[in-house]
């Protein structure tokens, strides 16, 4: 399982968490403008916006995750297993394979406005990266500060939808995510009155008491309900601290601990790690299930003219602050 979600304070900020019983061995991938993409069936491209996320390298390309480029976009991919399905090559479109979506949307896009006239032109095609690396069966939230949508490529075409809650889980299709929070809108922050009933004294004896219904489970579905219910009510000061540590608890309500999703026997589903991309800024901000610290690495400290990948290692091992010794 895996949840993704937006966040705006002064600055736009972009996250996800990655939840699996595996990791594929990423880092934090910078490519920068002039490495040469060679999309498989539309050609080079040379020159491009650079771009920051987390990746998986193989034969020095960049498996993007999750990503936003120096332009203010930003866009995550998220397991959508059973339903995704990718196209066949078609003439008179732009066949991108599927692996090759994110580096092809924040390679030349500056807002959702761009996107949405790219999209227009794509069919995402069943081309897999290589035998070792095979499909990759996911759907996408691409956001940037104004709005966000979701593309699901399935059986019956690509599927772009508006997104205006702006967070993204796996499990079942978007708009039957959207459409059960209905049955949550009386779901509150504040304290509940009693309209049970007037000939009965209710007592709202616990705080918290206008959040009872919000599902706790670590389904997909559930995840959806609680991340939007946190963000649309989260409040935070507009500082980068106050910012990023207040995404990080957003993300923190759908975190999965060790042994809780068991997906086969003694494999259990965890959140390996959770990112906070200021899309702002162009910093990416990330923690991991076995280091709390938040590591972060800002683009804008590299030479982005560069034709050579940057890479740097995902930082595991808690860093305990011991104050007495
Ligand atoms: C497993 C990851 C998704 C996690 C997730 O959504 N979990 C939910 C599980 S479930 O629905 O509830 O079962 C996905 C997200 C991005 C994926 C990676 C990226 O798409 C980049 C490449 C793409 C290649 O085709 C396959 C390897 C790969 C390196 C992918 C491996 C794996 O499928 C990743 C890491």
């Amino acid at each position: 399982m895996c949840t993704a979600a937006t966040y705006k304070t002064k600055d736009f900020y972009f996250g996800r968490t990655l939840d699996y019983e595996c990791s594929y061995g990423e880092q934090i991938v910078i490519t920068p403008r002039n490495y040469a993409f060679n999309f498989r069936h539309v050609g080079d491209m040379k020159n491009h916006y650079a771009i920051i996320g987390m990746a998986h390298v193989a034969e020095d390309y960049p498996l993007y995750y999750d990503a936003m480029n120096e332009k203010g976009v930003a866009m995550a991919g998220l397991n959508f297993v059973g339903n995704a399905v990718y196209a066949e090559i078609k003439p008179d479109v732009e066949n991108i394979a599927q692996f090759e979506f994110i580096p092809w949307i924040l390679s030349q896009c500056s807002s959702l406005v761009e996107v949405r006239e790219l999209l227009e032109r794509i069919n995402i095609v069943n081309t897999p990266f290589s035998e070792q690396l095979p499909l990759a069966q996911l759907h996408w939230i691409i956001s940037d500060e104004n709005e966000s949508i979701t593309v699901e490529s399935m059986a019956d075409g690509l599927h772009i939808y508006d997104n205006p809650v702006g967070v993204l889980t796996n499990n079942p299709p978007f708009p039957q995510q959207m459409f059960q929070l209905n049955n949550y809108m009386y779901l509150s922050p504040k304290q509940p009155r009693n309209t049970f009933s007037e000939t009965l004294t209710l007592d709202a004896y616990s705080r918290g008491m206008g959040g009872l219904g919000l599902p706790g489970d670590l389904s997909s579905s559930s995840r959806f309900v609680r991340v939007a219910f946190t963000k649309v009510n989260a409040i935070s000061g507009e500082s980068e601290e106050e910012s990023v540590s207040q995404f990080f608890h957003i993300l923190g309500s759908v975190d999965q601990q060790r042994g809780c999703c068991e997906v086969a026997d003694g494999k259990y589903e965890i959140t390996l790690y959770t990112s906070c991309c200021n899309v702002t800024k162009g910093i990416y901000y990330y923690n991991t299930y076995e280091n709390h610290q938040i590591s972060a690495v800002d683009m804008h400290v590299e030479n982005l003219d560069s034709d050579k990948m940057i890479c740097y290692p995902v930082i595991q091992g808690e860093r305990i602050n011991y104050q007495n010794k």
